[in-house]
């Protein structure tokens, strides 16, 4: 059979576009952690934190709670956000693009590093500022098939470090890293490997942020 020509921009050389470079890949397996800077455009970024705001307005963001089931509790000291569930099927459409991104996300974690992420479920969260934050924690225990990866999407243009709410992350080899929550900027990491907290916050906080599971994993 005769075999396709190679036509000039039709894909990039090298095959398909990838989203993660190999040092990130690298990262992820050597630190269980890295920052990636532009994951949205500052337009999608704008206009998805528009759409928060307005779910906020219509209350549809409720104070965090901690723990889950019978141990389930409002604690503001411990965590000062307010969250919402992301449902694709009735995002708006700038929340829908960044579900949309996250799934992408997910394609090139299997791809590229073996995950094995099968699932994931994306929450909003707004910080409203006055010195919320949220104390040191892990998003899963060690072992357990539960949250494999973290992936969390901040939308807060203009950010000045006066602000605070940086996120305080305790990487494996003792190195304490402090990522400010500017818009744009992606930080993934294994959910049970990085100890991390967000510091206090004194002006309002956006992100958005995705755990990736495997299909057997328990909820
Ligand atoms: O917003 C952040 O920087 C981190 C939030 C967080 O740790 C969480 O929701 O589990
Ligand atoms: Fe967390």
């Amino acid at each position: 059979m005769k075999r396709l020509p190679k036509r000039a921009g039709w894909l990039p050389e090298g095959g398909p576009q990838r989203l993660l470079t190999d040092d990130e890949i690298r990262l992820l397996g050597e630190s269980s952690f890295f920052v990636r800077d532009g994951f949205v455009d500052e337009a999608l970024a704008a206009e998805a934190r528009a759409e928060i705001d307005r779910l906020a307005e219509a209350e549809r963001l409720r104070p965090a709670g901690i723990s889950r089931g019978m141990n389930y509790r409002v604690e503001d000291r411990v965590r000062g956000d307010l969250i919402t569930w992301l449902d694709p099927a009735e995002a708006t459409p700038a929340l829908a693009a960044v579900h949309r991104r996250f799934e992408e996300l997910r394609d090139e974690l299997n791809q590229q590093a073996y995950m094995g992420l099968d699932y994931f479920e994306v929450q909003i969260a707004q910080y409203p500022g006055g010195g919320a934050g949220y104390d040191r924690h892990v998003d899963a225990f060690p072992g357990s098939p539960n949250r494999r990866a973290t992936a969390i999407l901040y939308l807060n243009e203009g950010w000045q470090p006066e602000h605070g709410g940086v996120l305080r992350a305790w990487l494996p080899d003792g190195e304490v890293r402090e990522v400010e929550p500017v818009s744009g900027r992606l930080v993934v990491f294994q959910s049970d490997q990085i100890p991390h907290q967000v510091m206090p916050t004194f002006a309002p906080r956006w992100a958005v942020t995705a755990w990736y599971r495997h299909r057997s994993a328990v909820i």
